[in-house]
């Protein structure tokens, strides 16, 4: 079994655990849950930002603990104020040492797009996203279905929630994109082995449809970088370790946008 299985398998087992503790309807009734999203396509387009995705991310398996010091209301306002695009919150507790509450106090300090980090694997978790405070939902090929795809985009798409697409080859793509996919993340990060490399997203760019946006994820580490992609024609960028790895990481953040 490979880690990506391992999570999937322990994803399951959480949702139903959830499901046994909060139904639908519960969640259908949240306030929150009937607010207005911010659209991801609006942010990432939004000249006066940078493009950046920038993660809060404790700890991953490919890294251990990466920062478990920081308050998330405090790295995620420094993000904003540094010109985030949209913020991405992990909500995976056993393997990446995040929280639900961690996305629900992002949501009440910040005013644009969150992404809901996470691993989707039923319709439930698309529903608490938006009950928790989330804009986004990530759909990682790999892991689903092109049904599964489908149904998930749909529904995120009848709830007012942005859909991000994550692939990694060019199998992955080509029969996932389903017209309620807002945006195409490449994955830099092979999730089955942890090898990292940005030719993923270069090579993969070329075959990225023109009416999907599209950013590159993962292993982004310097400013270089970041111009080479925008070259490629990638309009965001997911970053976490780059800025967690730091005391501030919010500060991090505001020094590397100096670059790009
Ligand atoms: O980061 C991992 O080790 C990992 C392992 C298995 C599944 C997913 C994983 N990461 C999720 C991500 O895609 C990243 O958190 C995100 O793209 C940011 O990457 P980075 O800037 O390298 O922290």
């Amino acid at each position: 079994m490979n880690i990506l299985d391992k999570i999937v398998a322990r994803k399951k087992e959480e949702v139903a655990i959830a499901k046994a503790k909060t139904s639908l309807k519960d969640l259908e009734n949240l306030p929150v849950f009937k607010r207005d999203t911010y659209s991801l396509r609006k942010f990432l387009t939004d000249p006066a930002k940078t493009g950046i995705i920038a993660e809060f991310k404790r700890k991953s398996p490919s890294k251990g603990v990466i920062n478990d010091k920081v308050s998330v209301e405090e790295v995620t306002t420094a993000y904003a104020n540094a010109g985030a695009s949209a913020l991405s919150v992990l909500t995976d507790h056993d393997f990446f040492m995040g929280h639900e509450e961690d996305l629900i106090a992002a949501r009440k300090v910040n005013q644009i797009p969150i992404l809901r980090k996470d691993f989707m694997v039923d319709e439930y978790q698309i529903i608490e996203a938006k009950a928790i405070g989330a804009d986004i939902v990530l759909l990682i090929a790999a892991c689903l279905t092109r049904q599964e795809v489908s149904n998930f985009a749909k529904l995120a798409k009848s709830l007012g929630l942005s859909t991000l697409l994550e692939v990694h080859s060019a199998e992955e793509l080509e029969g996932n994109l389903d017209p309620n996919i807002d945006v195409v993340g490449v994955n830099n990060r092979n999730l089955k082995d942890f090898s990292v490399s940005i030719d993923t997203s270069l090579q993969l760019a070329e075959i990225i449809p023109s009416d999907f946006l599209k950013i590159s994820e993962s292993a982004i580490s310097n400013p270089e970088t970041i111009k080479l992609l925008k070259k490629a024609g990638f309009n965001g960028f997911l970053i976490g370790e780059n800025f967690m790895r730091t005391a501030n990481p919010g500060l991090a953040m505001a020094d590397f946008v100096k670059e790009i």
